[in-house]
């Protein structure tokens, strides 16, 4: 049986200011896969994962999830449900305890009320303990989230995102603002739970060391296109200076 694809990307272009930023012809990513997007600093990561959230718009081209065009999505609670974002500025409300940004993983599926009432009496509190559990941090579960150390308000993030449970995951650069030993932590555990879960995920990386350690695939984007695309293991040292060295840069 074929397996299934979440991402089909087909001509797609997207330029700011009437630069390029990126621009591929075709793309498909297969659920449960484990992808690493990397390359230097400008290539296009950042603009391919907002166009697979749907956070940009492209220019041209088309996206399809599980089949279906992005554009029938919307940005309602379907995609909510399909997918999930983490990135390296945790995106977590500082004021508030642990629980509240875990649970808003559930905003988009409860209603506007139900989210009111969560900040005065958590709603659904046993299942964000247990996703707190999960991370580590279930003696952490009042405290204001500020209060937390980078690594830990990651775990909050990563927290979060299992409440939300979505079946893609969508990181850019989520271990970019920590030490190397909690990067390398962060990592492991996100990696964990998408296996666990069987999700698909995909991150951007600077680390080439951590996209092959824990990723099955390795998509290069160099100027803005796919530079390689390969099983993390066929990944070689020349690849990888080519990839990087500026001599060739468009
Ligand atoms: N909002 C924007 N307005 C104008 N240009 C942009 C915008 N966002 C990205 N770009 C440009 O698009 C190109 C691709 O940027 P992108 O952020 O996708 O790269 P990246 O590979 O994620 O880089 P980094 O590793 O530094 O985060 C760059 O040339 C960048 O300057």
């Amino acid at each position: 049986m074929p397996e299934k694809e979440v991402f089909k990307l087909s001509n797609l272009l997207k330029s700011y200011e009437g630069k390029r930023a990126l621009s591929l012809s075709s793309l498909k990513i297969k659920k449960g896969e484990r992808v690493a997007l990397i390359g230097p600093s400008g290539a296009g990561k950042t603009t391919l994962l907002n166009l697979m959230a749907n956070t940009i718009k492209a220019d041209r081209g088309e996206i399809l999830i599980d089949g279906i065009p992005m554009t029938e999505y919307g940005f309602g609670k379907q995609l909510h449900k399909k997918m999930g974002i983490i990135r390296q500025q945790f995106d977590l409300v500082g004021q508030l305890a642990v629980i509240h940004n875990v649970l808003a993983g559930r905003l988009g599926e409860w209603g506007f009320f139900k989210s009111l009432l969560s900040l005065f009496i958590p709603q659904d509190e046993k299942v964000a303990v247990k996703a707190l559990k999960r991370v580590g941090l279930e003696d952490r579960v009042y405290e204001r989230t500020s209060k937390l150390s980078g690594g830990e308000q990651q775990r909050v993030a990563l927290a979060r995102l299992l409440v939300q449970h979505p079946e893609v995951i969508l990181a850019d650069e989520p271990v970019a603002s920590l030490d190397p030993a909690r990067a390398e932590d962060i990592l492991q555990v996100l990696v964990k739970l998408a296996r666990e879960e069987e999700q698909t995920l995909i991150a951007s990386l600077h680390s080439v060391e951590y996209a092959k350690k824990y990723f099955s695939r390795i998509i290069s984007l160099r100027a803005g296109e796919i530079y390689f695309d390969l099983p993390s293991e066929k990944v070689s040292p020349e690849d990888l200076n080519n990839l990087y060295s500026l001599k060739e840069m468009k």
